[in-house]
């Protein structure tokens, strides 16, 4: 987004413009997935943020946390009316585009600040019904559930347990008698805390509880179960339900607890697309007892597009800002300058511009994997799960663990201005470094992946069971380590190296593992002992897969024009050549040390060839001012006069004497006298 008027926009900022080697445009496309959601988008941006529904009387900033919560409910239970009811709402986008648009991080996000309290009931409780209800539930709940007559949340995690899935100790058992269930919550650590909107929001919740039946626990299974009156609000017998209090960002979103007492629910209240469970109490087994998970895997597929779009903000604002703010001389006696043109920024922000775009590409792959796994025919479907859960795994750790720091890179890239609410870089680092944490921790994350890329190097494969498309590297020759450089550095040259690495880890894993077995550790505690080891080769498999995914989507791009292309090649480099900078390309032999300094030369003039597109690269997502939200990455680059009126607005201000002196300071200064 440029400014409307130029002349009001910072100098700076229209050099910057003046020599971009492309067409912005193109890459706004791309990044929309076509020119046609690129117009549908600025035409939903238009009406909302617009409409004074959605303003905030307030700054945000400066309410209490209840006032925070009531005011973004009220904007979220708005856009919701929206996009059901107004038709031209649903002529711009229809509903389905719509919830897209509002629940994810970008638009939703300019409106409600500070964490949307309905985000789970779209973004989790009604994909659990679609890929856990049978048809005859779905029939019964999602059409009340789309038009918000019950508004549901995910509760899965417990005060005792997340990460360990097996180890909740929610129980839900089946009485045949009156054909119901009973969900009970049996210690203090079973109380369900954490899910988004449970607090005070949502009126049902899918639950995750161990079955029982006929004597027998079947494991974590999904129920749905009411919560509060459908006409008062109020919670129901045998519900304790409550806010867990105050957390590092998303405020809003009324994280909640939940304890259950003996709460009977209906039979048909389980959710029993998968596994069944009949009248007399008979347990039917699903075809895998991972497809009950199949909900957290939509969402971790669905965090790689949103930590991307978090850090295209976050490094929009900052190279804005390093364009606009000049500091010190670089040859004493010539001037200020842009800070950007220190080599040292570029290091700290052209890299991340690479990742949006590394991000958007493998992102994009594996929602296709997804769709290809979800509507693809039962057999294939069941066959590909191992690969489409370890790929979601690794990108939704990668993802959210490149995307937060480099938020955070951002954010001191704006040196003391970045530390302030109103650049808006604390609000999305501490959203974005959420997605570190929720929806499967990160490192628990990798080392899911680093049991599969084991069980695959060492045959450890069930009969029958196939290895997934991108690990059939782990079945093929070990590439040439003596190849000539010039092989060894090309673009898909680097992506060997990383599986080179790869399989140089597992080995060295796999033998630490049997030496200590055959000494006479426990297995479990030997695998344990290598998890160093484990956790380095999983990150090795998907930042190959990243950089696979980078290259390949680069090279299948068409209908660009040559400097639009030439740009995007060269952050794709830029991208391989950060990365390669991993001790494990050097420490596996795929790269020497004369390599490496060969390899830093070239990453320098990349810096230096990138540098002048740095604005206009941040110009092509194309953000909204109102969705920045920022005093420092406006595109006018008004800078300085933002950050003095965003500071007039302290309610400090609004008397130049405040109460709190009366109060404190003048009996201190009177007693010191
Ligand atoms: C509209 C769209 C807008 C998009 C916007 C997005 C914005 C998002 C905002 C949302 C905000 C917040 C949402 C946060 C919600 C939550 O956090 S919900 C809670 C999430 N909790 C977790 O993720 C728990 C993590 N733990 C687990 O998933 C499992 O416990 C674990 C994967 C660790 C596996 O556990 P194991 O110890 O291995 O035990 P088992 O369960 O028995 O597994 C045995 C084998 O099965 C394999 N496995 C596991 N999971 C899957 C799966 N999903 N699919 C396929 N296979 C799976 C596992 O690898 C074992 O395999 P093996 O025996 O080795 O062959
Ligand atoms: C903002 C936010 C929103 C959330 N929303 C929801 C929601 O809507 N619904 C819901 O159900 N939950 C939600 N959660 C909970 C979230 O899913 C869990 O916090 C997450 O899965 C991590 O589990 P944990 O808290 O038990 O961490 P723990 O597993 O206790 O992690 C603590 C440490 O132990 C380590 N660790 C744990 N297990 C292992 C292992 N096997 N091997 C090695 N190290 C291990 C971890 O790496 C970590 O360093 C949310 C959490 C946050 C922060």
């Amino acid at each position: 987004m440029k400014p409307a008027a130029e002349n009001v926009c910072n100098p700076d900022l229209l050099k910057e413009r003046a020599h971009c080697r492309f067409i912005p445009e193109e890459i706004t496309h791309f990044l929309d997935n076509g020119s046609e959601n690129t117009k549908l988008r600025h035409k939903l941006e238009e009406y909302f943020l617009n409409n004074p529904l959605f303003d905030d009387d307030i700054p945000p900033d400066y309410l209490s946390h209840s006032e925070r919560y009531s005011n973004e409910l009220r904007k979220s239970c708005a856009m919701v009316q929206c996009f059901l009811n107004d038709p031209t709402v649903q002529n711009i986008a229809g509903q389905m585009e719509g919830v897209r648009m509002l629940m994810g991080n970008g638009l939703g996000s300019a409106i409600t600040k500070d964490g949307n309290p309905l985000a789970l009931h779209y973004v989790m409780f009604l994909p659990a019904l679609i890929s856990q209800a049978s048809q005859e539930q779905m029939a019964y709940w999602i059409g009340r559930a789309w038009a918000g007559q019950i508004i549901g949340t995910y509760a899965q995690t417990e005060l005792g347990h997340g990460s360990f899935l097996r180890g909740l100790e929610t129980t839900a058992t089946y009485d045949p008698d009156s054909e119901e269930f009973v969900l009970h919550s049996p210690t203090i650590t079973s109380i369900k805390w954490w899910p988004g909107g449970l607090g005070k929001t949502a009126n049902h919740a899918v639950v995750m509880a161990q079955l029982y039946t006929e004597g027998k626990c079947w494991g974590p299974h999904a129920f749905i179960v009411q919560l509060r009156d459908l006409d008062t609000h109020a919670s129901l017998p045998g519900i304790s339900v409550g806010e867990i209090g105050p957390r590092l960002g998303t405020n809003s979103q009324d994280n909640g607890f939940l304890r259950l007492h003996h709460v009977r629910i209906p039979r048909l209240h389980m959710l029993m697309q998968h596994a069944q469970v009949t009248k007399s109490g008979e347990y039917v087994q699903p075809a895998s007892s991972k497809l009950t998970y199949g909900t957290m895997v939509f969402v971790r597929v669905a965090i790689c597009f949103d930590a991307g779009r978090q850090l295209q903000r976050a490094v929009t604002i900052a190279t804005r800002y390093s364009a606009v703010r000049r500091q010190s001389e670089l040859v004493p006696g010539e001037g200020e300058v842009q800070v950007l043109d220190y080599q040292t920024q570029q290091h700290k922000l052209l890299p991340q511009l690479a990742t949006v775009f590394a991000v958007t590409f493998s992102a994009r792959r594996l929602w296709e994997t997804y769709n290809s796994v979800t509507h693809g025919p039962k057999e294939a479907q069941l066959a590909l799960l191992p690969e489409l859960h370890v790929l979601s795994c690794g990108l939704k750790a990668a993802c959210a663990s490149d995307c937060s720091l480099g938020c955070d890179v951002c954010r001191l890239a704006c040196g003391g201005h970045g530390y302030l609410a109103s650049s808006n870089l604390p609000r999305i680092v501490t959203a974005t470094t959420a997605t570190q944490t929720y929806e499967g921790e990160n490192t628990v994350m990798w080392l899911q992946v680093a049991r599969y890329l084991l069980k695959v190097y060492s045959d450890g494969l069930e009969s029958g069971e196939e290895a997934g498309p991108s690990v059939q590297f782990l079945r093929e020759p070990r590439p040439d380590l003596t190849a000539p450089s010039h092989a060894r550095l090309t673009n898909y040259g680097l992506v060997m190296g990383w599986r080179v690495a790869v399989v140089a880890l597992l080995q060295e894993a796999q033998q630490e593992l049997q030496r200590r077995v055959a000494a006479g550790q426990q297995p479990d505690r030997a695998r344990d002992a290598c998890s160093l080891t484990l956790v380095d080769a999983a990150q090795c498999y998907i930042r190959g897969h990243m950089c696979c995914q980078f290259v390949a989507g680069v090279d299948e791009l068409q209908g660009l024009s040559a400097g639009t292309t030439l740009v995007l090649q060269q952050l794709c480099r830029l991208y391989l050549l950060y990365h390669a900078s991993s001790s494990h390309l050097l420490r596996h032999g795929w790269l020497s040390g004369a390599d490496v300094s060969q390899l830093e030369a070239e990453y320098r003039a990349l810096l230096t060839e990138l540098r002048q597109d740095a604005v206009a690269l941040v110009d092509s997502f194309d953000i909204h001012d109102r969705i920045l939200n920022s005093t420092l990455g406006a595109a006018d680059g008004r800078v300085y006069d933002r950050l003095y009126e965003e500071a007039l607005k302290s309610p400090l201000n609004q008397q130049d004497v405040p109460d709190a002196f009366n109060k404190y300071l003048r009996p201190l200064l009177k007693s010191s006298l």
